[in-house]
C-alpha cells in the first residue's frame, strides 16, 4: 500500500485588522512566523490572559500550502479537487477543517448557501463527483450519503428528524476492515441518484443543524459535523463481479478555542451549564484528536493510538493513520486577539503533517456475478469446443448438461450391451463412444444399474425371496427400460409417472421412459412446440392459438405515436390497464414477454431436473445409511467375538462380505457427492435465471406504463424520446417563472443549475422550519418561559 502524509493547508480569514506586526506569511515558501514579543509587552501591563508561554516569543511553521485571502474556487482547485478525484477513482478521502470559532471552517467546507460563487468544498465536491460519473458511461456507479454531527459525545443523524424527542442518539461506531472502514452503524444512509438530490440532502442536514440550535437550545458550531459520500462502482460491460468501494468524509470540526476563554465570565455574563459542558466535551475530543496525531506522528507511529477515547477520534480512524488520503485545512483568524488560538491551531496542523496514511483501493467480489461470469465463460468454451469438433469432423458430441432423455438413452445402451451375448456384433454395436464426458455418464449409468441390482438383491434377501429376483434386473434392463406389471419390482404408484409427466405440477418424472414423452420445449421464440401443447405441464397461458392469431396485428411505437398525436389517444389501446397490458404483452412487449416465459419454462424444467436429482441423492443417502448399518452390525459381531481383555488379531480382519459392503458404501458416497454437486450447480443456475426474469418483468412493466401513457394521451411524446407530463404544457405563472429562471441560470453557468434548485428546496424547508420555530417561540412565551 502506498504511504502518504496527511496534507495540511492553512487558510486565513480575511480581516481588516490583520496583525501584520506579529504574523508574517510567505505563501511561496509555505511559512508562517508569529512573533508575540509585542503582545507580551502589551499584556505585561495588564493581567496576562494570553496563555502564551512566558519564555517563547517566536513561532515558526512550514506547511504544504498557505491560502491567504483567496477565493473559494482556489480553495477547491488547489488541493481539494485531487482528493475528490481520487475518491471517484476508488480510494478513500477525507477533507477536514480545523481552527478556532469564527476562523472560517464552515465557510470553507459548506460556504455561503445563498451564493453560488461562494459555495464551499462540499457542494463543489458533489458537482465534481456527479460530473465525473456522467463522463464514465462504462461504469455503473452507486452513490449514497450520511450526514451526522457529534455533540456532547452523542451522535445526531442530521438526515433524521432531530426535533423528535424519540430520535435515536445512541449510535455505535463500527469497523468493517474490508468494507466501509470505520462508520456509524444505524444512520440513515440515503441512496442518491443526482447532483441535486445530494445537494438537497447536504443543505437539509445543514438546516437541521441550525434548526436544532433553536429547538434543542444548543449552538450548531459546538458540534463536529461529518458528511460522508459512499461510492460503489463496477464495470457495465459484460458481467463484472469486481466492486470498488470508496468514501469521501467532509468534516467540519467544532471551534478549538481555549477552555479558559470559553469558561471566562470576566465580561459579567454568567456561563451557563450547557456552554460549560459543550466546551469541556469539545476540548476533550480535540485533545484526544491531538493525542492521536502526536502518537501517529512519532517515528514509526506504531505505538498506542487512543482512537477509542472519543467518538470523534473513533470515526476519524481511517482519516488519521488509516486507509485514506487526508487533507486538513487549518483555518486561522490573523488578528492580535486571536494569536494564542492561531499558534495552537498551527501547532496541531504542523504535527498533522507527520501523520502517514496508507491508501489502497478496496475491492470486493459479487458472488452472484462471479457465478454469472463463470457460467458465461463455460458457455463460450462449449461453443468453442463445438466449433473445434465441427472442424475436426467429429459429430454428435454434447457439451451441455445431459437431459433426462439423453441419460435414459445411455442407460439403454448399457442395458443393450449387458444383455448382448459375449463377443457378439450386437455387443460391439451397443455403445458408440464420442467423448470422455459421454464415457463418464455411461459409467454413471452402469453404476446406477449395478447399485439397483445390489439393492434389489438386498431387498430380496431381506424379504426371504431370493429365488424370485432373477427377472427383476432383466426387466429394468429390458426394452426401453419399461417396467412391467409382472415384474417383481413393479410398483403401481411409480408406473403412473413416466418421463414427460408432471410431478405435482412441477417438473417431470424420470421413471420408466416412453420415448415420445418429452418435457416442455419451445421450438422457436414464442411459438409452442407440439409437445408443449400436448404437455400437461404447459404453463405458458398467454400463448394460445388465439393469441398467435392476434400477434399478426403489428403495433409499432411509431404507429401508436401517430395515433395518439392525431386524436389525443389511441383508439386501439384500451384505457383499462389490465386489458391494455394483455395487449401490450402480445404486441410491443412481446419479445420481453416471450423471454420471461422462456425463462419461466426453463426454470420449471430445471426445477424438475433438480427434483429428479434430489430423489437420486436421497436414494443414495438411503443406501449409504443401510450399508453403514450392515457394516456396523458386522463390526459389532466381530467385537463381541473377541476375547474379553485380550487382543484378538481377528478383530481387525474384515471378511469378504464386509469388504464388499465397504466397496458399495464408498460407491454410494461418491454417487451422492456427484449428485449433490450437480444439484448445487442447478440451484445456482435457477437463481440466475430467476434474477434475469425479474429484471425483464421490471422493464416490461415500466415500458408498458410509458407506452400506455402515450397511447391513451396522459403522456405526450415529443418525438425525441423525451416525454413530459401533459400538465407541464399548460404552466401557471409560477411554473413559467421557474422555467425561465432555470433557463437563465443554465445559460449563465450550466454547472449552477443543481445548486440553485437545491437552494430553492432549502428555502422551502427553511420557511417551513422557521414557521415551526416561530410557533415554538410563541408557545414558550405564552407559558412564561
Ligand atoms: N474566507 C472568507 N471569506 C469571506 N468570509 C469569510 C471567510 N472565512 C470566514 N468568513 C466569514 O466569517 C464568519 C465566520 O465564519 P465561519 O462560520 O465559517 O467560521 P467557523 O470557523 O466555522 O466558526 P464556528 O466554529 O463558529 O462554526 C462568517 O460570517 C463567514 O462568512
Amino acid at each position: 500500500m502506498p504511504r502518504q502524509a496527511v496534507k495540511v493547508c492553512i487558510r486565513t480569514r480575511p480581516t481588516a485588522n490583520f496583525a501584520a506586526n506579529a504574523i508574517q506569511i510567505d505563501q511561496g515558501k509555505g511559512t508562517v512566523v508569529i512573533n508575540t514579543a509585542d503582545k507580551k509587552a502589551a499584556d505585561a501591563t495588564h493581567t496576562d490572559t494570553s496563555g502564551i508561554s512566558n519564555q517563547e516569543t517566536l513561532f515558526s511553521f512550514r506547511f504544504h500550502h498557505i491560502l491567504h485571502n483567496v477565493s473559494q474556487d482556489t480553495v477547491y482547485s488547489t488541493l481539494s479537487r485531487d482528493v475528490v478525484q481520487s475518491v471517484v477513482d476508488g480510494t478513500n478521502g477525507t477533507i477536514m477543517t480545523y481552527g478556532q470559532t469564527g476562523s472560517g471552517k464552515t465557510f470553507t467546507m459548506i460556504g455561503d448557501t445563498r451564493n453560488f460563487a461562494h459555495r464551499g468544498i462540499a457542494p463543489r465536491a458533489v458537482t465534481h463527483i456527479f460530473q465525473t460519473m456522467a463522463e464514465r458511461t462504462e461504469i455503473d456507479f452507486r452513490v449514497s450519503c450520511v450526514y451526522y454531527e457529534i455533540y456532547n459525545e452523542k451522535v445526531y443523524d442530521l438526515l433524521d428528524d432531530l426535533t423528535n424527542s424519540e430520535t435515536k442518539t445512541d449510535f455505535q461506531i463500527a469497523e468493517e476492515k474490508n468494507g466501509k472502514g470505520t462508520f456509524v452503524r444505524g444512520l440513515n444512509e440515503v441512496e442518491i441518484d443526482s447532483e441535486q438530490d445530494m445537494l438537497n440532502h447536504l443543505y437539509s442536514g445543514e438546516l437541521a443543524r441550525t434548526t436544532s440550535q433553536h429547538k434543542l437550545n444548543r449552538k450548531s458550531n459546538r458540534s463536529h459535523s461529518i458528511f460522508t459520500i459512499f461510492i460503489q462502482q463496477r464495470a457495465r460491460s459484460g458481467v463484472s463481479e469486481r466492486i470498488v468501494s470508496s468514501k469521501l468524509n467532509l468534516v467540519d470540526l467544532a471551534g478549538s478555542e481555549r477552555l479558559k476563554k470559553t469558561m471566562d465570565d470576566s465580561d459579567g455574563i454568567p456561563i451557563d451549564a450547557t456552554t460549560k459542558k459543550e466546551s469541556m466535551m469539545i476540548n476533550q475530543s480535540l485533545t484526544y484528536l491531538e493525542q492521536c496525531v502526536v502518537a501517529l506522528s512519532k517515528k514509526g507511529g506504531s505505538g498506542y493510538v487512543p482512537y477509542r477515547q472519543t467518538k470523534l477520534t473513533n470515526v476519524l480512524k481511517d482519516a488519521i493513520g488509516g486507509n485514506c488520503q487526508t487533507l486538513m485545512f487549518a483555518n486561522m483568524w490573523g488578528e492580535q486577539d486571536h494569536l494564542e488560538e492561531t499558534i495552537s491551531t498551527l501547532r496541531l496542523a504542523a504535527r498533522m503533517m507527520r501523520v502517514q496514511n496508507e491508501t489502497a483501493t478496496l475491492e470486493t467480489f459479487d458472488d452472484a456475478m462471479m457465478v454469472k461470469k463463470l457460467t458465461k465463460e463455460v458457455k463460450e468454451l462449449k461453443q468453442e469446443l463445438l466449433m473445434h469438433d465441427a472442424m475436426a469432423e467429429r459429430s454428435g458430441i454434447v457439451y451441455d448438461d445431459y437431459t433426462p432423455e439423453m441419460k435414459l438413452e445411455m442407460r439403454a445402451m448399457i442395458e443393450k450391451f449387458l444383455a448382448a451375448e459375449l463377443g457378439s456384433d450386437e455387443e460391439a454395436d451397443a455403445i458408440s463412444l464420442s467423448s470422455v464426458r459421454q464415457m463418464r455418464e455411461l459409467l454413471m449409468q452402469f453404476k446406477r444399474i449395478s447399485l439397483e441390482k445390489d439393492s434389489n438383491l438386498q431387498r430380496a434377501v431381506t424379504a426371504g425371496r431370493m429365488g424370485q429376483t432373477a427377472g427383476g434386473f432383466a426387466a429394468t434392463a429390458g426394452d426401453g427400460g419399461e417396467a412391467k406389471e409382472s415384474d417383481p419390482d413393479f410398483n403401481a404408484a411409480d408406473a403412473k409417472e413416466t418421463v414427460g409427466d408432471a410431478v405435482n405440477g412441477e417438473g417431470f418424472s424420470l421413471g420408466a421412459a416412453g420415448g415420445d414423452l418429452r418435457p416442455d420445449l419451445i421450438d422457436e421464440v414464442g411459438s409452442p412446440s407440439k409437445s408443449v401443447q400436448g404437455s400437461p405441464t404447459r404453463s405458458i397461458e398467454s400463448f394460445s392459438a388465439a393469441d398467435a392469431a392476434q400477434q399478426k396485428t403489428s403495433y409499432s411505437a411509431t404507429s401508436f405515436r401517430a395515433e395518439s398525436k392525431g386524436s389525443g389517444r389511441s383508439s386501439a389501446v384500451p384505457e383499462d390497464k389490465e386489458e391494455a397490458f394483455a395487449l401490450y404483452k402480445r404486441t410491443k412487449g412481446r419479445p420481453v414477454n416471450v423471454s420471461i416465459m422462456e425463462g419461466k419454462a426453463e426454470v420449471k424444467s430445471l426445477k424438475g431436473k433438480a427434483k429428479g436429482l434430489t430423489a437420486e441423492c436421497n436414494e443414495f443417502k438411503v443406501d449409504i445409511d443401510r450399508i453403514t448399518g450392515l457394516i456396523n452390525k458386522k463390526k459389532n459381531a466381530r467385537m463381541n467375538q473377541a476375547q474379553p481383555g485380550g487382543y484378538d488379531e481377528d478383530i481387525d480382519v474384515v471378511d469378504e462380505e464386509e469388504f464388499e459392503l465397504m466397496k458399495q458404501q464408498r460407491e454410494a458416497k461418491k454417487g451422492y457427492k456427484a449428485g449433490m454437486r450437480e444439484l448445487n450447480d442447478l440451484k445456482a443456475k435457477i437463481g440466475q435465471l430467476q434474477m434475469s426474469i425479474d429484471d425483464n418483468k421490471y422493464s416490461l412493466l415500466s415500458d408498458f406504463d410509458m407506452w400506455h401513457g402515450i397511447a391513451i394521451g396522459t403522456v405526450i411524446d415529443d418525438g425525441g424520446g423525451q416525454s413530459k407530463s401533459e400538465g407541464g404544457e399548460v404552466m401557471d405563472d409560477a411554473e413559467m417563472f421557474e422555467k425561465m429562471e432555470l433557463e437563465r441560470i443554465a445559460a449563465k453557468d450550466p454547472d449552477s443549475v443543481a445548486f440553485f434548485q437545491a437552494q430553492k428546496t432549502r428555502r422551502a424547508n427553511m420557511s417551513q422550519n422557521s414557521l415551526t420555530i416561530r410557533q415554538m417561540g410563541r408557545n414558550k412565551r405564552s407559558v412564561g418561559v
